[in-house]
């Protein structure tokens, strides 16, 4: 029985369609990343699964409940952590954890051992008398999720886990996650527009505009792009474009300052322009294909800050 199933799935806000037909399901023990850009419809679809929205129109169930007709069982079995902190600053770390803890109805011996375990898996045993504001973000990422541990749920819904996070307590936070998948077989579903993070999921839902556009593991998505990928900096990305298209007759993408190319033996190309193009460029790089590309090839768009407007027009969020 899949952990997680989302079918046919449609929310509205008033005349804003946010999700539009989503379907898909997650495996038991997977780490399943929901990507997209802002506004794609991510976290509406996580307050649907975390049974903080009603579903309006599909099926939704979480190991074998339907969130529609039964959220309490749904609940038992998730453990939930949002993009803004819920941590009470001015209590302990162990303190936050008692008030979750009651809050589950767990109290005495079982509650400390609890507390005790759920501390040490997640690697702030030595921080417990500390409070909670004095905790750097990582750290603070780590009590939220030890406090949704508690109840030892089955499935764990991550909104945006790793923001505002540094590289570095990133690292650790998914060395942990993945751990708790491994030992525990929790089942991990992560919202996330970070390419980094969606690289490291077992399989991916790419959201955009409400609507599902691509469902697999990272190196299949990462296949639907063939060749390499070549990104030019450029101060007139429209001219060189142009001139790039009519002379190699190659299709390019255009982002700010940046041309995207995906190309069947990249290095000849690259090689062509340095010579034909001196001067005309900051950079010219070459790789194999990202998420990124993936997402651009699909939509024609790069993972930016686009905000969809009701009438289909489309303004920039920020
Ligand atoms: N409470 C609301 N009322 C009206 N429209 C909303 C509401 N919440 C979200 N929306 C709209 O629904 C669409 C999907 O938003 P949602 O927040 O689910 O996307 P997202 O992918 O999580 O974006 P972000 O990463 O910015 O949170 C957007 O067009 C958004 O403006």
């Amino acid at each position: 029985m899949p952990a997680v199933v989302v079918d046919q799935l449609e929310y509205r806000y008033g005349e804003r369609t946010a999700l539009a037909g989503v379907s898909f399901d997650v495996a038991a023990g997977e780490i399943f990343g929901l990507l997209g850009p802002n506004g794609s419809g991510k976290t509406t679809l996580f307050r649907i699964l975390s049974t903080l929205l009603p579903v309006q129109s599909g099926r939704v169930e979480l190991g074998g409940h339907d969130v529609a007709k039964d959220p309490d069982a749904v609940r038992r079995l998730i453990g939930v952590t949002f993009q803004s902190p819920s941590l009470d600053v001015k209590l302990t770390v162990r303190e936050n954890l008692v008030h979750q803890g009651h809050l589950y109805g767990l109290s005495g011996r079982a509650l400390k051992q609890r507390c005790d375990e759920v501390l040490a898996r997640m690697g702030v045993a030595d921080r417990e008398k500390e409070f909670a504001e004095k905790l750097s973000g990582g750290l603070k990422r780590r009590v939220e999720i030890a406090k949704c541990l508690l109840h030892a749920p089955q499935i764990l819904l991550l909104d945006e886990p790793s923001t505002g996070l540094d590289p570095g307590a990133r690292y650790e936070l998914w060395k942990t996650l993945e751990s708790l998948q491994r030992e525990q077989g929790v089942t991990i579903l992560v919202t996330t527009h970070l390419m980094e993070e969606a690289e490291r999921c077992t399989r991916l839902a790419i959201l955009d505009v409400g609507k599902l556009i691509a469902l697999g593991k990272p190196d299949e998505l990462r296949e639907m792009v063939g060749g390499d990928s070549l990104t030019i900096q450029t101060d007139n990305p429209d001219v060189l474009a142009r001139s790039l298209e009519e002379r190699f007759g190659v299709k390019t993408n255009r982002f700010g300052p940046s041309i995207r190319i995906e190309r069947e033996r990249g290095h000849e190309l690259l090689t062509e322009i340095a010579t034909q193009y001196p001067g005309e460029f900051r950079s010219l790089t070459l790789g194999k294909p990202t998420l990124e590309d993936v997402f651009i090839k699909l939509t024609g768009r790069a993972l930016e800050t686009v905000e969809p407007e009701p009438a289909g027009k489309k303004k920039r969020k920020h």
